[in-house]
């Protein structure tokens, strides 16, 4: 804070110590204040001239000392030294003001630069916008201050000098930009001195930026010697003119401005700074100026911005809410530098000439007052395209780094493990470098299989988000005449078997390699149990440091759980965008249908009571669930657990009874009798049994008891026999009859065998296909043979009832649709029985359905 106080004085210049500038920057406590620094210009010749008495005492590099008592010549009366008395001498002020730096007569620009800007470039690469300006009576030294000559470059030079050099040295981690204005604001108007105009520019603020100059020039400049040219250029085009107190008075208010630009190589972090250097036009009296005229316009147009200026200055050191920043432009433009997010440094200037009392005394007096403005001020850090997810990460990041220093800091604390007498340290030593190295490769073998778990979660939620994609436009298919339906219709069919298939293909890969993994994962982790309890046993001081490596365990599990479910979430989220995005329209366009039958009084009373019933539902699905209830997703909790005691259970997820036996509804809309129609499930469903080994859906299914069937399998399994024996195959009820058994294995695929003898060859099979790797075939019983039928071979089997369609004819009667009948009487020899013709009939139709898959399992 400035203190105004009145003192003793310090007996003159003799009495002044030499003036050292200070290096430092400003104290501690003033940080958040406007800093101030005052400048002493030397006597100019005139004032040497006129040999004036110099009325500014610089005391030292914080205090100086304005109108200070002057040293009398001692008087002597008969002899007597008298008090010093003069009656005709005014009383000196001898005013104490101390500021964050003052700068003597004999400081140069440089000096001031390390006093008033060098500290402030560090301020602007930590994100601070930056201002200083110059302020002080005309000709008092600042246009000297900021510009300088060629000889003695001003602070503004020697200030990009030094930010151009900084930039360098922080070139590695950022990239910079830098561009340049300089304005002047003469007569209350504001014109660009790097683009000269006579059509003036506005002023417009952005909430952002702070106060801009609409239509400003922007000038890209890379060293310190182009911005020297281009000041000199645009100093030359500055409203210059002489007056008494200064032979090339500056009539306007200069403004530079740099804008820098930082980006943050590592990150997408930006910077936007600005530092802006201000030179101010002299304050004035016009009687010391002597001006006249236009000057005399001139110079009242300035008082009057300066006196804004003044006003501000003022309102702001009292703290008061309103500042009347809108007074002039000068104000208007300062008004980030004087009360915003900006770190401000004032220069005053004054000259030390008593000729130049009052105007030193109220530049004084203004610059102690600025030093009692507080500002608060903010980095200007701008978000550079960094997204949510990015956020979400970092926080996910920095919780794990978290979580491992924890476990760290723990690790420290038992490191030290004390021994009780008697016990051999060094073996506790080597016991627990075991353990530690135990764990150690335990703990990759478990990344390994977690990380190929999370691989086979990953694929199976994808592979569910495209079931449900393929179902999305299953229910908009039927018979149409309409080539673009029906291309619709029809084209996503192979290609949807195609990707169950290939799932199957990497999960059944997937799991094999977790089956390896989880083997070995399971042998360690046996092996450190033991030696846990062994450790625990014989050297009970070890105990902490077993719970610590078993921590470590559990941590790495959950953190890679973490990773996992993050992913998950990622592609939920997707798919639920999409998801609401998609349905949004749906209502609108039901209602639309649904209207234009009522209109055309097509609309069945059961189709009014199905549209009320979506109503009824749209109605009262709230879609939120704020329960946290982990049962509301059954699928999702299972997909994201990565439990190590079912590490292979992903098909079984797959066999989901919501997403894959769902009914669908695809009845033809051209021929809506044809009930029978309906499109079945897909071929290729995976079912992987508990043997893992997986079978293939090769027909379409509708709801049989799964668990039944696959009962049937298992058993089947159990007792298959390199030797086919098919009386040992558990006897069919009646619930297989019109089924089809499905047989899947890795081997060759057999052709049939007609003509050779039974020992020789394995049986002769019919509608027996090789398809990508897996063999599928399919056994199918229509009669009341089927109780005694057997299949014949195989490493897996389920049941599924055959075919397309209803089972049931448009009479009622069961259709009999099976083309293989196999005959099981005879032991290993498989007959073919021709079916019936409903049977075939029922197939030509569905064959015609544009709904129909290509026929490739070998039927005929
Ligand atoms: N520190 C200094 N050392 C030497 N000469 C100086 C110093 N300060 C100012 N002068 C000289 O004093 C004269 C007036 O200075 P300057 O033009 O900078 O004043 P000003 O405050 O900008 O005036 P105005 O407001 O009228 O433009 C110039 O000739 C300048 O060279």
């Amino acid at each position: 804070m400035v203190k105004v106080e009145k003192g003793p004085g310090f007996g003159g210049p003799k009495g002044v110590p030499a003036l050292v500038p200070s290096r430092s920057g400003s104290t501690q406590n003033m940080a958040a204040n406007i800093r101030v620094v005052v400048r002493v210009r030397p006597l100019n010749d005139k004032e040497k001239e006129q040999n004036n008495r110099i009325v500014v005492d610089v005391v030292d590099d914080k205090m100086l000392v304005f109108d200070p008592k002057e040293q009398m010549r001692p008087f002597f009366y008969q002899g007597v030294q008298q008090p010093n008395k003069n009656f005709l001498k005014r009383a000196n002020k001898e005013l104490k003001f101390v500021f964050d730096n003052v700068c003597g007569q004999n400081s140069t620009n440089r000096d001031v630069f390390e006093i008033a800007t060098k500290d402030m470039l560090n301020s602007l690469m930590e994100g601070y916008n930056c201002s200083v300006f110059v302020y002080g009576a005309t000709g008092a030294g600042k246009t000297f201050t900021m510009i300088g000559n060629k000889e003695n470059p001003g602070i503004t030079y020697l200030t990009m000098e030094h930010l151009f050099y900084t930039i360098n040295s922080f070139e590695k981690d950022r990239e910079f930009d830098i561009g340049v204005s300089y304005i002047e604001v003469y007569n209350e108007n504001v014109y660009d001195l790097l683009k000269p105009s006579s059509t003036p520019l506005q002023l417009r603020e952005d909430s952002k930026y702070g106060v801009m100059v609409a239509g400003l020039t922007l000038n890209n400049i890379k060293t310190a010697r182009e911005l020297l040219n281009m000041l000199e250029n645009g100093n030359k085009k500055r409203t210059q003119h002489p007056t008494d107190a200064n032979a090339e008075s500056s009539r306007s208010h200069a403004v530079f401005q740099v804008y820098v630009t930082m980006r943050y190589k590592t990150s997408s972090q930006l910077r936007l700074v600005k530092l802006s250097m201000i030179d101010l036009a002299g304050s004035e009296r016009a009687s010391a100026t002597g001006c006249v005229g236009e000057r005399f316009k001139e110079g009242a147009n300035i008082n009057k911005s300066l006196l804004s200026l003044g006003n501000c200055i003022n309102k702001l050191a009292d703290g008061s809410s309103y500042i009347p920043y809108r007074d002039s432009k000068l104000t208007r433009l300062l008004k980030d530098s004087l009360g915003g997010n900006c770190k401000t440094v004032m220069i005053a200037n004054v000259s030390p000439s008593s000729t130049s009392y009052e105007d030193t005394y109220n530049t004084l007096k203004y610059a102690a007052r600025a030093n009692k403005i507080q500002l608060s001020i903010k980095k200007n850090i701008v978000d550079g395209q960094m997204r949510l997810s990015q956020y979400v990460k970092i926080v996910e990041e920095l919780k794990k780094k978290v979580k491992e220093l924890e476990a760290k800091l723990t690790l420290t604390s038992v490191k030290n493990v004390k021994v009780e007498p008697g016990v051999d340290k060094s073996k506790v030593q080597e016991c627990r470098s075991r353990l530690s190295s135990a764990v150690s490769a335990h703990s990759s073998l478990q990344s390994h299989l977690l990380s190929l778990m999370s691989q086979a979660r990953v694929l199976a939620l994808r592979r569910r988000m495209q079931s449900r994609a393929a179902r999305r436009v299953e229910g908009f298919a039927h018979r149409s005449s309409n080539d673009t339906m029906h291309q619709i219709c029809t084209e996503d069919i192979p290609r949807e078997e195609r990707a169950a298939e290939n799932f199957v293909k990497q999960s059944v890969s997937l799991d094999t390699k977790i089956q390896n993994a989880w083997t070995k994962w399971n042998e360690s982790q046996n092996k450190i149990n033991a030696m846990f309890e062994d450790a625990v046993t014989n050297y009970p001081e070890l105990s902490d440091f077993v719970k610590y490596l078993q921590t470590e365990i559990k941590l790495q599990h959950s953190n890679i759980k973490s990773d996992l479910r993050y992913k998950l979430l990622a592609i939920e989220a997707k798919e639920n965008n999409f998801n609401t995005k998609y349905m949004s329209n749906m209502p609108h366009m039901i209602k639309k249908l649904y209207l234009t039958l009522k209109g055309y009084d097509k609309a069945p009373p059961a189709l009014t009571a199905e549209y009320l019933d979506i109503m009824k539902k749209a109605k009262s699905a709230k879609g939120i669930s704020w329960s946290g209830d982990e049962n509301t997703d059954p699928h999702f909790r299972f997909v994201s657990n990565l439990d190590l005691d079912k590490p292979t259970t992903i098909l079984d997820y797959m066999e989901d009874k919501d997403d894959l036996n769902s009914s669908v509804d695809a009845t033809d809309c051209e021929d809506s009798t044809d009930v029978e129609n309906v499109e079945p499930k897909r071929k290729g469903t995976p079912i992987k049994l508990v043997n893992n080994e997986t079978i293939l859906i090769n027909d379409s299914f509708d709801s049989l008891d799964v668990t039944k069937n696959l009962n049937s399998a298992k058993k089947i399994k159990r007792e298959v026999n390199p030797v086919i024996d098919l009386e040992n195959y558990a006897p069919l009820d009646a619930n297989d009859l019109n089924s089809t058994f499905v047989l899947a294995g890795k081997q060759e695929a057999w052709q049939t065998t007609a003509g050779k003898s039974e020992k020789e060859e394995p049986p002769a099979k019919k509608g027996l296909f090789d398809r990508t790797n897996t063999i599928q075939r399919s056994i199918v019983f229509n009669d009341n043979r089927a109780k005694t039928a057997k299949p014949v071979v195989g490493k897996a089997l389920r049941v599924v009832r055959t075919g397309f369609g209803s089972s049931v004819a448009r009479d009622g009667r069961p259709l009999e649709r099976q083309i293989n009948i196999q005959d099981a009487s005879k032991r290993g020899v498989v007959k073919e029985r021709s079916v019936g013709f409903k049977a075939v009939r029922a197939r030509d139709r569905v064959n015609s359905h544009p709904y129909t898959r290509p026929n490739n399992n070998g039927r005929k």
